[in-house]
Order: C-alpha cells, then sequence, then structure tokens
C-alpha cells in the first residue's frame, strides 16, 4: 500500500510580515523618524515619536500589502519574488485584503487621533500613491513608472516632518526630494541586473524598453542630480559642514559604482551600486542627525 504525502502549504505569521515588506518599511521609518527630529531644536514629545512612525509603518505596510495582492501574477513569474506568499497561495487573497484593511485602517486612526490631520491625509496620498497609482497603472504602463512612483516612497520624512510641526516646510520637502532623487538608481541598478525577470513577466522597466546601455547612462544622470539635491540642505542653511562633508563622500560613492556600472567590466556592478544605494540613504540620514544634534544646533542656538 502506498502512502501518498500531500504537503499543505500553510500562512504563518512570518508570511504576514513578509507582505509588509518590512525592510523597505524599516528604512522609510528610519528616514521620517530623522525627519521629525530634523523638524524641531529640541527633542520629539515621546508620543509623536512612537505613534506617528507606528502609524505612518501601518500605512506602509498595507500599502506593500496592496502590492503582493495585484502583482501575484507576475511575482510569480520573476525569480526574484517567486515565493511570496500571495503568489505561492501561502496566503489567501481575501485574507490579504482584510490584513491591508486593517493595517491601514489603524494607521490612519492612529495618525488622525493622535498626530494631525495633514500627516494622515498626506499618508494617505502615500498609501494610495503606491498601493493603485504605481502597482495598478504606472508600473505596467511606462518605463518612467519608478520615477512618478517614486513621490510616494519618498514622503516618509515629509510625514515626519509634519506630524512633529503640523505644517508643510520647505526643508521637509527637501528631504524628500533627496529620497525622489535618489529612487531611480536605487531601482535601475537592480532592474538591470534582474533584467530577464522583467522581460519574463513583461513589465516596461527601462533596461527592457530602452535597453541596458541607455539605463546606465540614466543611472550615472540621476547619480548627478541626487548629488546636487543632497547638497541643498548645506545650500539652504538647513544643515552644517559635517553634512556637507558627508553628502560629499557618500555622493562620491554613488558616482563611482554609477561610472562602474558604465563601465562594463564588472559583472557584479549592478547588485553593488543597489546595495549601496540601500547604505547611501541610511547613512546621509543619520550624517542629517549628527549634524543637527552636534553641529547645528549649537551655532544656531548661539
Ligand atoms: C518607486 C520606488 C521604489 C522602487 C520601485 C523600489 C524597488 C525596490 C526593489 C525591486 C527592491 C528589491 C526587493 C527584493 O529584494 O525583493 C528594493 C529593495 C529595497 N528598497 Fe526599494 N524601491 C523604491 C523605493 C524605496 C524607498 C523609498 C526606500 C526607503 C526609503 C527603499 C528601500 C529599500 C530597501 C531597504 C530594500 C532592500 C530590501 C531587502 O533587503 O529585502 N526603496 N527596492
Ligand atoms: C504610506 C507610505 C509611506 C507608503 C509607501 C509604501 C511603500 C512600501 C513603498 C515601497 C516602494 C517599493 C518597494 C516599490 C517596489 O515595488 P515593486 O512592485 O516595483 O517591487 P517588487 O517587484 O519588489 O514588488
Amino acid at each position: 500500500m502506498s502512502v501518498q504525502v500531500v504537503s499543505v502549504q500553510r500562512a504563518g505569521w512570518r508570511d504576514y510580515y513578509e507582505l509588509t515588506k518590512p525592510r523597505v518599511v524599516m528604512l522609510m521609518i528610519l528616514t521620517s523618524v530623522i525627519g521629525m527630529l530634523l523638524a524641531v531644536p529640541g527633542m520629539v514629545p515621546l508620543d509623536t515619536l512612537l505613534l506617528g512612525n507606528i502609524g505612518i509603518a501601518l500605512c506602509a505596510g498595507s500599502a506593500a500589502t496592496v502590492n503582493h495582492l495585484v502583482d501575484r501574477h507576475i511575482d510569480i513569474k520573476m525569480a526574484r519574488t517567486t515565493n511570496r506568499p500571495i503568489a505561492r497561495g501561502r496566503v489567501e487573497p481575501h485574507k490579504a485584503v482584510l490584513f491591508s484593511l486593517v493595517l491601514g485602517v489603524t494607521g490612519m486612526g492612529i495618525l488622525l487621533a493622535f498626530i494631525n490631520a495633514l500627516t494622515a491625509w498626506l499618508t494617505l496620498f502615500s498609501l494610495l500613491g503606491y498601493a493603485v497609482v504605481y502597482t495598478m497603472f504606472l508600473k505596467r504602463a511606462t518605463p518612467q513608472n519608478i520615477v512618478i512612483g517614486g513621490l510616494a516612497g519618498a514622503a516618509p520624512p515629509l510625514l515626519g516632518w509634519t506630524a512633529v510641526t503640523g505644517d508643510l516646510h520647505g526643508h521637509g520637502l527637501l528631504l524628500a526630494l533627496i529620497i525622489f532623487a535618489w529612487t531611480p538608481p536605487h531601482f535601475w541598478a537592480l532592474a538591470v541586473h534582474r533584467r530577464d525577470d522583467y522581460a519574463k513577466a513583461e513589465i516596461p522597466m527601462l533596461p527592457i524598453t530602452h535597453g541596458v546601455q541607455y539605463t546606465k547612462v540614466h543611472i550615472l544622470l540621476y547619480t548627478f542630480i541626487l548629488f546636487a539635491v543632497s547638497l541643498l540642505p548645506f545650500a539652504t542653511a538647513m544643515l552644517g559642514w559635517l553634512y556637507l562633508l558627508g553628502a560629499v563622500v557618500l555622493g562620491l560613492g554613488f558616482v563611482y559604482w554609477a561610472i562602474e556600472m558604465l563601465r562594463d567590466r564588472n559583472p557584479a556592478a549592478g547588485m553593488e551600486t543597489f546595495k549601496y544605494s540601500i547604505v547611501y540613504l541610511m547613512a546621509l540620514f543619520c550624517i542629517m542627525l549628527l549634524d543637527h544634534y552636534l553641529i547645528a544646533l549649537p551655532t544656531s542656538g548661539a
């Protein structure tokens, strides 16, 4: 007698956790925490710091869950995403909808009840910008998808800023502008490396529609734009010399990797550029904070 073993894949908490794109959201929350801390001279009230970031993180996780849901048929075709929880059937679509709703409604509720309406509505715009505008439309429509869609991902430091001050300020917008300029080299470096995936899934990413060399030139161009934009916090006297030094050193590192990609002599350059982009953003925001507390504060208080 033969015994047939049927393996039933059941969703665990790890699958739900993965739906929220936790590592991406963690970096976003780092930028929103720093956006909050840069917005005022002293310390931010602890309840604003905690509840504001929990609200923003829940909304970002809600948007990421919708992305997994809507993209399940393309995720299954791509090697990088083929094991995702909804694509693989471990999480059923209706449960993902419920999960996303719970996260989004809780996040919005926290922001409306404990932070302020401006931050809540801007967060909702970002949520819809990523979950609906980027995922449902732009991603499948144009190679400029990630440039325009990058607006949603760039919002967290501005959301942090408005959570503390209750109004829009040029400096908060500047922080978002840095992430906006950072997104194309961040993503296209990975897209060059993973272009076969995107071709298989028929997603019009730049390396597929315009070729690898064209994409590499645009990575370098956006890296120069990012370099220039990253100097604006110093140029506008928002931050001081320590930040300027950090932004220049980190920016030169990015330019180095973008040129390495263009020179085409190192097959790992695409992935290295992508990894560097993450270190870059993390380090740039940490240096902003150091500058704010070590340099800018004593002089502005003098
Ligand atoms: C439209 C905008 C963006 C696009 C298209 C994009 C695209 C991607 C993709 C395709 C990955 C690979 C994920 C994987 O390995 O499965 C990734 C990873 C990552 N992204 Fe982005 N990204 C965007 C914006 C952002 C923003 C705004 C942040 C943070 C501020 C961010 C932070 C990260 C981090 C930390 C990772 C590494 C995740 C990991 O190790 O699993 N991204 N991004
Ligand atoms: C409220 C708020 C701040 C919202 C922001 C939401 C958010 C998590 C944005 C992340 C951007 C991102 C990882 C895009 C990649 O999507 P993709 O579908 O191109 O990549 P994939 O193939 O890895 O899914």
